[in-house]
């Protein structure tokens, strides 16, 4: 922040760490937990007990975003929080469709690079200035609540906040 002279998009641009943060609390907990799509062209869904399905045109498909990002056939360690994960030689090894934060395809989030930036920009800031620790209210391990569309942490996340 120092040598661009403030929180400028360079500066963002070259927190690469916290890329991987990020990326990696989004698989651990995305914020949305499965997606709904709509079938265009008939196909064959292959199971992984063996077991096929012939999906139709309009037939409506849940993408299981939560569980595809938590499976242990695509994430070694699922449980593990492990940032290094997303570093520059280790991502290039994530299979196709299985880190699906944004969506993907034709219909992927249209707002990802600002919301990268938004996210990034607000824990630069917050580490910056002020000292955070999990207050003993929050749930650990967190438990995502089953009411809400988007994920929410059951009872919500609490932080002791104080200025540096
Ligand atoms: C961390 C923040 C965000 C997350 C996790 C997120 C996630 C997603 C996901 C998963 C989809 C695909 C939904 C689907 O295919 O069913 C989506 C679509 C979309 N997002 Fe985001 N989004 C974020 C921020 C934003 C922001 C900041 C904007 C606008 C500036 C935005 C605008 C959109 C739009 C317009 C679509 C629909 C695209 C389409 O259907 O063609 N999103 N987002």
């Amino acid at each position: 922040i120092e040598k661009h002279g403030g929180l400028t998009y360079e500066a963002l641009k070259e927190m690469t760490y916290m890329n991987q943060v990020i990326c990696e609390s989004q698989r651990c907990h995305a914020a949305l937990g499965f997606m709904r799509k709509i079938c265009t062209e008939e196909f064959q869904l292959q199971g992984s007990d063996g077991l096929t399905y012939r999906a139709k045109p309009g037939e409506h498909i849940i993408i299981p975003i939560h569980a595809l990002h938590n499976d242990p056939k695509y994430w070694r360690d699922p449980e593990v929080f492990d940032p290094e994960r997303f570093d520059e030689e280790r991502k290039q090894t994530i299979q196709k469709m299985t880190f699906l934060p944004f969506g993907e395809g034709p219909r992927i989030c249209v707002g990802i690079k600002i919301a990268m930036l938004q996210v990034k920009a607000c824990i630069a800031t917050l580490l910056r200035n002020y000292r955070l620790e999990l207050s003993p209210k929050t749930q650990v391990p967190p438990k995502i609540s089953p009411k809400y569309l988007l994920s929410e942490i059951d009872g919500g996340v609490w932080v002791h906040i104080s200025k540096l």
